[in-house]
């Protein structure tokens, strides 16, 4: 199937960056969200963030206007009913994935296909409450997306090979790898990495060190790009939070037991970056450590 139109669902921190490097690769985008507010802020994030890929020398003028014009936002979900191609990047909250796949299932041409973003829920279990688990798959981009070279490409049990072989060539058209994961909780990346990064809020939970000292033992101690805390606030302590509990409920095991001090962030509002706290608050100049 030739994908040329995408619609991405949710305009936050991912769908901004799914936005950009499609209209990038020269798809036409349609992005919606419940907010205005996020539709503006994330077209305004895309722009910034072309500027500055032009500001390296990484991309021309005439490129980055190219693709500001291949973007397109509306309020209404229904709008993307006749694109080739949906993603889903709302809340990691499953019941908002199935609301938005409802609302939008009997608009859709039959041959759209259907996608998620999901960091850890059943691609299965989704696709299930949907006329096309066939033409249904888990499309697992990192963040953030303009620089990540990773797409997780997940089977749902019913998924068909055409659905999967048009995803892996869309991801060699947008010039990023694919690997393939099985659809268990939370597939490869979030397997390994959500744990490590729960490991590290119990050990500032146990006192074994403070937010300074996890970030710069794992930074300069294991050559992390970043510290497992800045990068949790970085991801979103609420998302870190909803994968940790697919895992644990998921896979029946205390080790993913969601440490209590990720919880109480979560339930204070101070979600990471995108409130401006987490565990470093980001109000000032400079980011400050919170404990
Ligand atoms: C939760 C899930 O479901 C799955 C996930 O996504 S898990 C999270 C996976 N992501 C990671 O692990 C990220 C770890 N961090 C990093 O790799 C790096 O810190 C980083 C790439 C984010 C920034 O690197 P850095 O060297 O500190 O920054 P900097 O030199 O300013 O930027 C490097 C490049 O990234 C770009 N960049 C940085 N942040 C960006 C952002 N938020 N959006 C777009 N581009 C960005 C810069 O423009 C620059 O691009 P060029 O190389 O083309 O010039
Ligand atoms: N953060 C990360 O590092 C990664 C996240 N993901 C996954 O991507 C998805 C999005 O995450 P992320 O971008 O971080 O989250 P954000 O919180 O930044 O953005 C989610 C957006 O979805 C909007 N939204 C909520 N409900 C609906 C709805 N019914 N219809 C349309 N839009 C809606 C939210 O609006 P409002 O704020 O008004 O509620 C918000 O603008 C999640 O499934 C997450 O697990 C995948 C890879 C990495």
């Amino acid at each position: 199937m030739d994908i040329r139109t995408v619609g991405v669902v949710g305009a936050g921190q991912m769908g901004n960056g799914i936005a950009h490097v499609f209209a990038l690769a020269g798809f036409d985008v349609t992005m919606t969200d419940i907010s205005q507010d996020a539709l503006t802020a994330s077209v305004e994030k895309i722009a910034q963030n072309l500027d500055r890929q032009v500001g390296r020398a990484k991309l021309t003028e005439a490129e980055r206007d190219a693709a500001m014009a291949r973007i397109s936002t509306t309020p209404t979900l229904t709008d993307l009913g006749k694109l080739d191609l949906i993603i889903e990047a709302a809340t990691e909250k499953e019941v908002v994935k199935h609301a938005i796949f409802a609302e939008l299932l009997p608009h859709l041409g039959p041959q759209t296909i259907l996608t998620s973003n999901t960091s850890s829920i059943s691609i299965t279990r989704l696709a299930s409450q949907t006329d096309r688990p066939e033409r249904f798959m888990g499309f697992h981009f990192m963040n953030p997306v303009p620089v990540m070279q990773l797409v997780e490409l997940i089977r749902g049990i019913a998924t068909d090979s055409a659905t999967y072989d048009a995803l892996e060539a869309v991801v060699a058209k947008l010039g990023k790898t694919s690997a393939s994961a099985e659809d268990f909780p939370a597939f490869i990346v979030n397997r390994i990495l959500m744990p490590m990064i729960n490991e590290a809020i119990y050990t500032l939970y146990e006192g074994v060190g403070s937010v300074k000292s996890i970030d710069t033992s794992l930074k300069l101690g294991a050559n992390h790009p970043m510290g497992p805390l800045e990068l949790a606030d970085f991801i979103g302590l609420d998302t870190c939070l909803a994968i940790m509990n697919v895992l644990h409920d998921g896979l029946a095991d205390t080790k993913y037991r969601p440490c209590p001090l990720l919880t109480k962030y979560v339930e204070a509002g101070w979600l990471g970056r995108k409130t401006d706290r987490g565990f470093y608050d980001y109000r000032g100049e400079f980011p400050v450590p919170t404990r």
